[in-house]
């Protein structure tokens, strides 16, 4: 997008932002993805070829046993798309609609056909549409240095209803002279997820689940993060994280404690549950994936957080990331 967030201008040839080494990490990002979606109007404007252009990149592909190119989507409410479109020029297409088709049937529909990574190249109405129905999980903002200042022009997104909270910003590069930004919309599904990748560290044992915490400010940077038996084997991943912060520190009276798994409300092997370590430390906040299944203990973390006055978040869509890691979970 331009620096004041257009995608295009208003005049009725593509405006092109990207330099060639912008161009390249398109290419680069398109040829690591099994789909990319375009919305109709912008087949109708752009009539994008919507291809891996190095041929490098595509006999790359096909020694992965993947097709030369990925598959290209698109939708259509109306109907009103040309025959003769770049999109249509081969049969590896999928167009849904007409009528309108709600995204969640879209990208079910995708993830049916084998897409496990879907990029959305556009235009506003469709990056809206994904973003405030919190369907993406990353998102690249290119920013090019030029002004469009044109109000007809479409933006990078319309007006809507996106995520209440901060993205969290991962890396910021440059390719030529645009700045690029990788972001994740949804904070808590983006620290849940480096949660379940910490759970991976763990020490194996056949009677306690593999774990990871993190803690978060409330500015959205790290505190601290840990893993089960990281330091003693009947350590559990919050108090690992929780053991590296100063107690009292007061970052904590407005952080976010996360947990691949519900943190425990009794203990075996120690006196103090995770749960009652976190409202002793006075964190406000607590986000976990799956609830603790009753293989060793019955867990009632959510319960003894919420009745102690901790908002307690259950996010069950990376309940099955976390399952992954261990047999334990069944
Ligand atoms: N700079 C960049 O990187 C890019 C810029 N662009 C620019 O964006 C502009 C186009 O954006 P915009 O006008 O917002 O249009 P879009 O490309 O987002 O397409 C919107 C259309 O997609 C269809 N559609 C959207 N959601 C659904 C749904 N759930 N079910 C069925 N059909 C659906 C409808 O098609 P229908 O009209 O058929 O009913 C709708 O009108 C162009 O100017 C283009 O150049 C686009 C891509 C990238
Ligand atoms: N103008 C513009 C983009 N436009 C996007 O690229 C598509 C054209 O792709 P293709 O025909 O395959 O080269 C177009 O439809 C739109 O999705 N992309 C960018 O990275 N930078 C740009 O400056």
């Amino acid at each position: 997008m331009s620096v004041d967030g257009y995608i295009d201008d208003a005049s009725g040839e593509r405006l092109v932002l990207s330099g060639d080494e912008d161009w390249d990490r398109v290419d680069e990002l398109r040829a690591s993805v099994d789909a990319i979606l375009v919305g109709a109007n912008t087949i109708r404007k752009d009539n994008p070829r919507l291809r891996v252009r190095s041929a490098e990149r595509r006999a790359d592909r096909v020694a992965r046993g993947l097709p030369e190119n990925p598959l290209r989507v698109s939708l259509t409410a109306s109907g009103g798309l040309g025959k003769d479109a770049e999109f249509f020029s081969d049969d590896n297409f999928v167009v849904y609609g007409p009528p309108a088709v709600p995204l969640s049937i879209v990208v079910e529909d995708l993830a049916g056909r084998g897409v496990r990574r879907l990029m959305v190249e556009g235009g506003s109405a469709v990056h809206t549409a994904f973003l405030t129905q919190n369907l993406a999980d990353e998102v690249w903002l290119a920013v090019a240095p030029i002004f469009v200042g044109d109000s007809r022009a479409p933006r990078f997104v319309q007006d809507g209803q996106f995520g209440a909270g901060r993205m969290v910003l991962g890396d910021v590069r440059r390719a030529g002279d645009v700045t690029v930004m990788r972001m994740f919309p949804d904070a808590d599904r983006y620290w849940l997820r480096v949660c379940v990748e910490e759970s991976r560290k763990c020490p194996p044992s056949e009677t306690a689940f593999p774990v990871g915490a993190v803690i978060v400010g409330a500015d959205g940077t790290e505190i601290a993060r840990g893993y089960s038996r990281e330091t003693d084997p009947t350590a559990h991943a919050e108090e690992e994280a929780l053991a590296k912060v100063t107690p009292g520190d007061p970052r904590l009276a407005t952080a976010t404690i996360y947990s691949s798994l519900e943190p425990c409300s009794t203990r075996k092997s120690r006196p103090r549950s995770c749960a009652q370590w976190i409202i002793g430390a006075g964190i406000p906040r607590a986000v976990f994936g799956l609830r603790e299944p009753s293989r060793f203990v019955v867990g009632k973390g959510f319960e003894m957080l919420t009745a102690a006055g901790v908002t307690v978040v259950e996010r069950p869509d990376v309940a099955p990331e976390v399952k992954q890691v261990s047999t334990l979970y069944g």
